[in-house]
């Protein structure tokens, strides 16, 4: 389950190399609805509480705007070199995304019973400190990780 959380986070860099090129703004509202929508239909056909798979994924789009504007806020201020080119959002990232939404809501489903555990934070942080050693990230999106991860524990 968190490594799909990392694996979805670590897809912002290049949805803020798209947003450079492209001009088009961090936030895009209709898209956020439509990615929330699905993860709840996907919740309540995999037996999940649709809340609690929601509120996750407002995190990870929460997430995923700090690394994009974080990023882009580099890029504009010539403080880390900007991309020399990026994906297409709409025929190559966001199809990616989605594919994360359909395997990460399963794994949610499987896990979310452990939300009430007084165990699950010091779990997540183990999971987490183990995850980051197998996949190191940039600062940014390391940075990031906490928002992403914040409402998988109650
Ligand atoms: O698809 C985008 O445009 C993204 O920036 C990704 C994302 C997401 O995490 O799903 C994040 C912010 C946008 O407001 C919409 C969606």
């Amino acid at each position: 389950m968190l490594r799909l959380v990392i694996e979805r986070l670590d897809l912002a860099p290049e949805v803020a190399a798209s947003k450079y090129f492209s001009g088009q703004p961090v936030t895009d509202a209709a898209r956020e609805q439509a990615v929330l929508d699905a993860a709840s239909a996907a919740a309540t056909e995999a037996g999940a509480d649709p809340a609690y798979v929601v509120a996750v994924f407002a995190d990870q789009i929460a997430a995923s705007k700090e690394v994009q504007e974080s990023l882009l806020a580099q890029w504009a201020a010539g403080e880390s070199a900007a991309p020399a080119e990026a994906p297409d959002l709409a025929t190559e990232v966001r199809p990616v995304l989605d594919r994360i939404t359909t395997e990460l809501v399963p794994a949610l489903a499987a896990t979310a019973p452990f939300a009430a555990d007084p165990g699950c934070g010091a779990a997540l942080a183990d999971d987490t400190a183990e995850v980051l050693v197998a996949s190191p990230l940039t600062s940014e999106v390391a940075a990031a990780v906490a928002t992403a991860t914040s409402s998988l524990c109650d």
